[in-house]
């Protein structure tokens, strides 16, 4: 095990240690697909990939269709107790804790809407959740307080949460911003068709400061960043500093699939000492990404052993509720990142 840890380590610099190996080699246990592979592991693509071809050069699994163990493969889970990956997610609520019975009509309304939304921009990194999931977020925010006559702002939206917000009729107003004309129109069309006028909608690049007068206006906010330290700031720094003052709520996802744990504790210490906040909920696997088209052009691609597409929604990140105290502040600095807003090691879905 540890010359396997080795071998990666000169091939990569994210974090690896025996436990990563362990918990990749125990997801080999349940599945030779390399996407599912990744999606049970919790660790980055691009690491899972390396322990992949490092695990391939030793003889403990064969590619082919597939990636499948060797018989010294399988011995090897033997010899360190390894048993395969196993998922006990309920199977009611799919692990995001709410019950959507007495939203079945939104979401059904919703569905329909979504229907002619603009497909994934691979420019801005986009991929949207689906539709049970985008309600999903309203409901749970809603179970919190964090909606009902309140003021929302929505940090970027393929995932047309600010949609499902109009659609419920419960907040007092929603503004929302994206970076991507396509998605600005096709809101405005929406808001105009349904007839809300309290909705706000601009076409905003977040690496720039925004307009003074968005500062401590809003209840709540929630975002999709990606994963990127810059990315945090940009989007959930821009939220926080949205916020009126103490008691306010955020949310936002965080992947696994482009961010290692030791990545989360860099972000999590942001969150805590820079943004100084309180992180109340995280929700394992809350969000879940129907898979965009452009993934043959993605460096995860260039990555993956055999090349196969997703054949169902390996992508999930957690679901995290921040909440602000007397000292919280947000980020209102310019970003400079360009393409880096999007990309580090440990992403791949670029
Ligand atoms: N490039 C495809 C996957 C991007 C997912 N990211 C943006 C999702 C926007 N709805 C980040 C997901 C977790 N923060």
């Amino acid at each position: 095990m540890r010359e396997i840890v080795e071998r990666v380590r000169q091939r990569t610099s994210i974090p690896i240690y025996e436990r990563k190996v362990e918990n990749i080699l125990s997801a080999l246990c349940t599945s030779n697909d390399p996407w599912k592979i990744a999606d049970l592991s919790e660790e980055p693509f691009p690491l899972v990939m390396a322990v992949i071809n490092v695990l391939s050069e030793k003889g403990y699994v064969k590619l082919n269709e597939g990636i499948e163990l060797t018989k010294k493969g399988k011995e090897l889970l033997k010899e360190f107790r390894i048993t395969s990956k196993k998922d006990f997610t309920c199977k009611h609520c799919k692990g995001k804790t709410v019950d959507l019975d007495e939203f079945k009509d939104l979401l059904r309304r919703f569905t329909e809407i979504a229907k002619d939304r603009p497909e994934p921009k691979h420019e801005f990194d986009q991929a949207y959740v689906t539709p049970e999931t985008t309600v999903a977020r309203v409901v749970f925010m809603h179970s919190r307080g964090d909606v009902e006559n309140k003021e929302i702002f929505v940090l970027g939206d393929d995932d047309l949460t600010s949609v499902a917000l109009m659609l419920s009729k419960l907040p007092k107003k929603i503004s929302v911003l994206d970076i991507d004309s396509r998605l600005t129109r096709f809101i405005e069309r929406v808001a105009e068709k349904l007839g809300c006028t309290n909705v706000e909608i601009l076409t905003f690049d977040l690496r720039k400061p925004l307009p003074e007068e968005f500062s401590k206006k809003f209840d709540t906010f929630i975002t999709d960043p990606p994963e990127t330290i810059d990315a945090i700031r940009a989007f959930i720094g821009r939220g926080i500093a949205m916020l009126k003052g103490p008691g306010c709520a955020g949310y936002f996802g965080l992947t696994k699939m482009e961010s290692s744990v030791d990545k989360w504790q860099k972000i999590q210490r942001i969150l805590i000492e820079e943004f100084q906040v309180v992180i109340t909920d995280i929700i394992r696997n809350f969000n879940e990404y129907v898979n965009w088209d452009y993934i043959q052009q993605t460096r995860g691609w260039k990555l993956v052993p055999v090349k196969s597409v997703p054949e169902y929604n390996w992508y999930k990140s957690y679901f995290f509720r921040i909440q602000t105290v007397e000292s919280s502040k947000g980020y209102k600095e310019e970003v400079t990142a360009n393409q880096e807003l999007y990309d580090d090691d440990e992403s791949s879905t670029t």
